[in-house]
């Protein structure tokens, strides 16, 4: 059978309601922003295709909804998942003490995995209650990238995306030379997934 791709990934994006996830990936994959708020019913999923140093990588993004009455649907969302999107409001602080929980559920639910840790809303300055060098030092201590977005600027998602499909793609590979045995020893340093357990 022909494929249209050299890759098929699944990313997930997970966050409290209303940080954002369903615009950030409104944005990547049809270029469209909207102020009205729909909360997201157990998961939503779209498809971009994109151009990595000449090859095609199709992205399966699913969209899962923050909100705790549909946590028990959305943990069945994370078999097969080769990255997720962690997302909090830098105008919300709670959003972001709650980081913690969603990185807990990561590790519940699937270890083989790249995380990225996103602030979102980065056009709200004047609203803005986490800072971003607290976010960055978090996001270093727990060995994330750490990204600050705006789904309605248009500012970093892109590069988002991008960057955490590259690091999966890197760890594909890495995997496969290992298996290969063509490289002596796997090199776990940060961002890589932990492998305590294989879920994927
Ligand atoms: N100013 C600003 N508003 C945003 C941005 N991203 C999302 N919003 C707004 O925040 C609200 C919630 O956005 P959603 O994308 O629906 O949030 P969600 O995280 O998917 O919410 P759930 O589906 O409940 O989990 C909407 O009113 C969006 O317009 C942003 O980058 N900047």
């Amino acid at each position: 059978m022909n494929r249209d791709y050299d890759h098929l990934l699944k990313l997930l994006i997970i966050g409290d309601s209303g940080v954002g996830k369903s615009s950030l990936l409104l944005r990547f994959a049809d270029n469209t922003f909207t102020s009205n708020y729909i909360n997201t019913i157990g998961v939503d999923f779209k498809i971009r295709t994109l151009d990595v140093d000449g090859q095609k990588v199709k992205l399966h993004i699913w969209d899962t909804a923050g909100q705790e009455r549909f946590r028990t649907i959305t943990s069945t969302y994370y078999r097969g998942t080769h990255g997720v999107i962690v997302v909090y409001d830098i105008t919300n602080g709670e959003s972001f003490a709650n980081i913690k929980r969603w990185l807990h559920e990561i590790d519940q639910n699937c270890d083989v995995v790249n995380r990225i840790l996103v602030g979102n809303k980065c056009d709200c300055k004047d609203r803005q209650v986490v800072l971003p060098e607290d976010a960055r030092r978090f996001a270093e201590r727990m060995e994330i990238k750490h990204f600050e977005t705006s789904a309605k600027n248009n500012t970093n998602v892109d590069e988002l995306f991008m960057t955490l499909t590259r690091m999966v793609l890197r760890n594909k590979q890495e995997q496969k030379e290992q298996q290969a045995g063509g490289k002596d020893k796997i090199n776990l340093h940060s961002n890589k997934p932990r492998k305590n357990k294989q879920c994927c």
